[in-house]
C-alpha cells in the first residue's frame, strides 16, 4: 500500500487545536507572547506533545492543549492554524473533512466568539485555495464543540446553525466524559434537532455504554465520537460465536456512524494497542465504521499513518480502505447530493483505477 498518501480519504474527527504544526506552536508563542511552552526547540516539542499525551487517561491527554489553545488566541494565529491544517491534511490525500474545535476556548485575549469564528472559516478557505494551487483539491466543513464541563452548550449550538450557510455543518460536545454525561446538554441537542441541523457527540472513549445510549437514545446524537466501547456490548465465546447485545445491535442495525481514533484510543487507555483495538472486530461485524486521527499533533499521526498501522494490524488492503473511506463520506454532514458526488466521482474512480 505504497500509495496511501495519493488515497482520496475522508476524515470526520480531527480537532483544530489537536492539529498544529511544532513548529507552529513556537512561532506563535513567540509571536503572541505565550510564555507556558515546555520548551521551544521544535522537535522536542513534537516529542513532549506525543510523550504528554501518551498517559493512558483522557484527563491528562487534554491537559496538553493548554499550549495548544495558548497560542491561538489572535485572529490571525486562528486563521493560521486553520490554513495549515488544511494544507496538511489535502497533502495527506485528505478530499473532504471535517475539522472541530471549541470557540469557546479562544476568548482568553478578548475575541468574541463570532471573531473566533470568522478568524478560522477565513483560514480554511485560505487553506482550501493553498491546496488548490498545489494541484489538490479538498472540501471543508466546520464542527463547533461545546467544552462538556463548562455550561455554554446552547450558546454554541446556536452559532453552528447561525453559521450553517458559512461553513460550519454541525456541533458537538468535548471534553472530560466520566462526570460530565451528555444529557447534561440536552437544550443544545433539542436545539440542533429544532433547527434540522447535524450532531456528533464525544461517547463511550473514557466512559461505557451508558455513555453511548444517552448520546444516541437521549440527546439524537447522529455519529458517535470514537464509540468504541461499544464492544463492551459484544460478547464473543469461547467458540468464537459473536453475540450482539441490544445497544450494539441498535447502533448496527441504524448504521450508526463510529468515529474511531485507534491511535487516540491507545493513548487515553480507551484500547489496549492497535492490534487488539475493537476496529477488526466492529468492521468484520459490519458496524458502519471510519477512521480519524482524532489529534494529529498528540497522536503524531495523519490519515494515511492511521490506515498504514491498521493495514499492519489487521492485514486490511485497498478494498477496506475504500470502505471506510465510502463509509465516512456516507456519513459526513453536508448534503446528500455533495456525499454522493464526491463518492461516485472522486472516491469510487481512484480505487477503481487500482484494480
Ligand atoms: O478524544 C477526545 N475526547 C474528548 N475531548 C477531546 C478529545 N480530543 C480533543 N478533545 C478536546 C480538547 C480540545 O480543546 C477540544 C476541542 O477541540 O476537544
Ligand atoms: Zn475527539
Amino acid at each position: 500500500m505504497k500509495d496511501l498518501r495519493n488515497a482520496p480519504k475522508v476524515l470526520l474527527h480531527d480537532h483544530l487545536d489537536g492539529g498544529l504544526r511544532p513548529r507552529t506552536v513556537v512561532e506563535l508563542a513567540e509571536e503572541t507572547g505565550y510564555e507556558g511552552l515546555p520548551t521551544a526547540d521544535v522537535d522536542e516539542l513534537g516529542r513532549w506533545f506525543r510523550a504528554a499525551a501518551d498517559s493512558g487517561s483522557l484527563v491528562s491527554y487534554l491537559e496538553t492543549f493548554a499550549h495548544t489553545c495558548g497560542v491561538m488566541q489572535t485572529e490571525a494565529a486562528l486563521a493560521r492554524v486553520a490554513a495549515e491544517c488544511v494544507e496538511d491534511l489535502a497533502d495527506d490525500g485528505v478530499v473532504y473533512a471535517e475539522v472541530r474545535y471549541a470557540p469557546e476556548l479562544f476568548v482568553e485575549r478578548g475575541l468574541s466568539l463570532d471573531a473566533v469564528i470568522r478568524a478560522v472559516q477565513e483560514g480554511f478557505t485560505e487553506g482550501e485555495r493553498r491546496a488548490e494551487a498545489n494541484g489538490k483539491r479538498i472540501r471543508t466543513g466546520t464542527l463547533l464543540c461545546a467544552m462538556r464541563q463548562h455550561a455554554r452548550a446552547l450558546e454554541i449550538a446556536e452559532l453552528a446553525v447561525r453559521y450553517r450557510d458559512a461553513g460550519v455543518v454541525g456541533f458537538d460536545i468535548a471534553g472530560p466524559e466520566a462526570g460530565f454525561p451528555p444529557t447534561r446538554n440536552l437544550d443544545a441537542f433539542e436545539y440542533m434537532r429544532v433547527n434540522n441541523a447535524h450532531f456528533t457527540i464525544h461517547a463511550g472513549e473514557a466512559f461505557g455504554l451508558a455513555s453511548i445510549w444517552e448520546a444516541i437514545q437521549h440527546c439524537g446524537a447522529e455519529r458517535l465520537g470514537h464509540g468504541v466501547r461499544i464492544i463492551d456490548d459484544i460478547k464473543t465465546s469461547s467458540d468464537g460465536e459473536v453475540e450482539l447485545g441490544r445497544l450494539a445491535s441498535y447502533v448496527r442495525d441504524r448504521r450508526i456512524p463510529l468515529e474511531l481514533c485507534p491511535s487516540s484510543n491507545v493513548q487515553t487507555g480507551a484500547a489496549p494497542s492497535i492490534a487488539d483495538h475493537p476496529i477488526g472486530l466492529l468492521a468484520k461485524l459490519r458496524f458502519r465504521v471510519t477512521v480519524n486521527t482524532d489529534n494529529r499533533l498528540m497522536s503524531g499521526c495523519s490519515m494515511s499513518s492511521e490506515f498504514a498501522a491498521l493495514a499492519e494490524a489487521f492485514g486490511f488492503g485497498w478494498k477496506e480502505v475504500e470502505w471506510f473511506t465510502i463509509n465516512a463520506m456516507k456519513s459526513a454532514f453536508i448534503d446528500f447530493d455533495q456525499r454522493l458526488d464526491l463518492i461516485n466521482n472522486v472516491i469510487k474512480p481512484w480505487y477503481a483505477d487500482l484494480r
